[in-house]
């Protein structure tokens, strides 16, 4: 690599911590050594979602994490919900033999959950918040109000060398608490900027104001993030059109795309469209 193309001291890549990984940087093409093309972890729930709704055995979630990995995604996330309406306790502990990429489980921060993490140990846990009944995620876990179950499951993970994860608003002081917790990284929540850019442009006046307003609050928490040293994750509601400008963000070092990922996929199909996503992250970091 000439000199000039040496990467430069800004490129931030992402390396699981407590466990001995080669870290290769993922530096594809012409592309100029300071742009850092954050990780894609592809959220396979929705695989999971389709099998329930028979309670049999197709589609399989370890076909599905295989053609992902084999398209060239970083890692698989699966969320671990208490109502079991898509992944089962059994998924996480045959992907965890399948998996040889990173294995990312979202779990709420209790007692059960914990346990069963410490159990199968995957390579990360983020906790999220969940309300019974919801119909997805609806906002960041209030590490600020929870604090002390969320520093009993960061340090019950991190004792056993799983990287500990907080799903949560991009928030100053959610971010603060995140640290307070003893957390590896947080997980910034994407869903006030995905539902700003769902509507029409243009159908609401205000609608660009909104999106230029949540685009701001995730870069300056994505800044405030990196400078209190820790990983910096986003997602949720993150679609092949509105990625592009988070993939921007160059403190952002990982992405956990699902629902728009596997909606793709039931027309497209699973490999072609994680290579889309793929190229749509890689487009936005080359924007910067
Ligand atoms: C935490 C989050 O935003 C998602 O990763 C979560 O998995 C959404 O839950 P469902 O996949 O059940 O919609
Ligand atoms: N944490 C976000 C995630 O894993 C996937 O969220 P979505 O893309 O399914 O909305």
């Amino acid at each position: 690599m000439a000199a000039s193309d040496e990467p430069s001291a800004d490129l931030l890549f992402l390396a699981p911590v407590n466990k001995e990984y080669s870290v290769s940087l993922k530096i594809e093409g012409p592309v100029s050594a300071k742009v850092m093309i954050a990780r894609l972890n592809v959220n396979i729930d929705h695989v999971a979602t389709v099998r329930q709704a028979r309670r049999t055995t197709e589609p399989s979630v370890v076909a599905a994490a295989m053609i992902c990995e084999q398209a060239g995604a970083d890692g698989i996330t699966i969320h671990l919900r208490g109502d079991r309406r898509h992944i089962q306790d059994r998924d996480l502990y045959i992907l965890r033999q399948a998996v040889t990429t990173y294995l990312n489980v979202e779990m709420a921060a209790t007692e059960e959950m914990i346990k069963i993490a410490c159990d199968a140990r995957p390579d990360a846990v983020t906790l999220v918040a969940e309300r019974p009944g919801e119909i997805t995620t609806e906002g960041g876990l209030d590490a600020r109000a929870n604090l002390d179950a969320v520093r009993a499951s960061v340090s019950a993970l991190r004792e056993r060398g799983i990287i500990a994860s907080v799903f949560i608003d991009p928030e100053e002081d959610q971010i603060e608490a995140a640290c307070d917790a003893g957390a590896d990284q947080v997980e910034l929540c994407t869903a006030a900027y995905a539902e700003a850019t769902m509507l029409p442009a243009g159908a609401h006046p205000t609608n660009e104001e909104r999106i230029a307003r949540e685009l701001d609050r995730l870069r300056k928490a994505a800044a405030f993030a990196a400078r209190r040293k820790l990983r910096v994750a986003a997602g949720h509601g993150l679609t092949y059109r509105n990625i592009g400008a988070i993939a921007a963000i160059r403190e952002i070092a990982e992405f956990n795309i699902g629902h728009n990922i596997i909606a793709r996929a039931v027309l497209v199909g699973l490999e072609r469209a994680v290579r889309d996503m793929l190229a749509a992250i890689r487009e936005g970091a080359e924007r910067t």
